[in-house]
C-alpha cells in the first residue's frame, strides 16, 4: 500500500472506532471514506459492533455496505444521524471544507449536516490556509440550467468549466441525474457568503462547499514510514 492509502486507511479505521453500537450512522463517500466503511464491515463481521444502521450518501456507499452487509436506512425511516463520516477535497484552518470531487456533495451535505457528530476524514495532503488554492469548487446543475448558471458562475468572479467524464464519453452526470460544473475561483474571502450566493443561482442544486458543517477533522499522515493519525 502507498503513503497516501496508508494514510487513507488510518483515519478511515480511526473513524470507524468512533461508532458505537446502536448507531445510526452517514456512510460518506470517496477513497478515504471506503476505508472507513470497509472497517465499520470488519467491526460488524466480527461482533465488535451489533446493531447499527447506515445512511448512504451515494451509489458507491450503497453498493459498498451492500457488499458489507451493513443495514441501510433512508432519512424517512430515522429520528436522527449520530455520526457521519466523510471525506473531503480541502480541509481549511475552520474546519470548513471543499467537497464534491466524486460528484456526491449534495447528497453528503445533506447526511453530514444532519449528523449530530460529522467526522471528516482525509491525508495530510488536504489540508490548506485557504479554500480553494488547491481544488476547483464543485456545483451541481440541472442540465436545462448549464448555460445561465455559467454565465451567473462568472459573473460571481470564477471560471467555471463543465466536468467532462474520465473513461465516460460527455460529462459526468450526478446520482441525481443532474452536471456538474468545476469553478475556479482565485480567492474565496468569505466562504459562507460565497455558498449561499451561489445556492441562490436559480437551476443550482448544490455546491461543494461545506462551512461550519465538520466537528472533528482526522488527518492521516505517515511519519518515518509508520501512518499515523491527528485531530483538528
Ligand atoms: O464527491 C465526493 C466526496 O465529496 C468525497 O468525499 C471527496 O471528493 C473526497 O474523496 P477522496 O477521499 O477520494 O479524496
Amino acid at each position: 500500500m502507498d503513503a497516501v492509502n496508508q494514510m487513507k486507511k488510518a483515519v478511515g479505521d480511526a473513524a470507524a472506532q468512533r461508532v458505537k453500537s446502536g448507531m445510526v450512522v452517514g456512510l460518506g463517500t470517496g477513497s478515504t471514506t471506503v476505508m472507513a466503511i470497509k472497517a465499520i464491515g470488519e467491526r460488524l463481521a466480527s461482533g465488535d459492533l451489533k446493531d447499527i444502521k447506515g445512511v448512504p450518501t451515494s451509489f458507491q456507499a450503497i453498493v459498498l455496505s451492500r457488499e458489507l452487509g451493513i443495514p441501510l436506512v433512508s432519512l424517512d425511516e430515522v429520528e436522527k444521524i449520530d455520526i457521519a463520516i466523510d471525506g473531503a477535497d480541502e480541509v481549511d484552518p475552520q474546519k470548513n471544507l471543499i467537497k464534491g470531487g466524486g460528484a456526491a456533495h449534495t447528497q453528503e451535505k445533506l447526511v453530514d449536516s444532519l449528523a449530530e457528530e460529522f467526522i471528516v476524514v482525509v491525508d495530510s495532503g488536504k489540508i490548506v490556509d485557504k479554500l480553494g488554492s488547491t481544488f476547483l469548487l464543485p456545483v451541481e446543475v440541472m442540465p436545462m440550467a448549464i448555460t445561465p448558471v455559467t454565465r451567473a458562475l462568472t459573473a460571481l468572479g470564477g471560471q467555471p468549466e463543465l466536468r467532462m467524464g474520465v473513461k465516460k464519453a460527455g460529462p459526468v452526470v450526478t446520482d441525481q441525474g443532474n452536471l456538474v460544473i468545476d469553478v475556479k475561483f482565485n480567492d474565496i474571502p468569505n466562504p459562507a457568503e460565497l455558498e449561499m450566493k451561489i445556492n441562490n443561482i436559480p437551476g443550482v442544486l448544490e455546491n461543494g462547499l461545506f462551512v461550519g458543517v465538520a466537528d472533528i477533522v482526522l488527518i492521516g499522515d505517515v511519519i518515518d514510514g509508520q501512518p499515523s493519525v491527528r485531530e483538528m
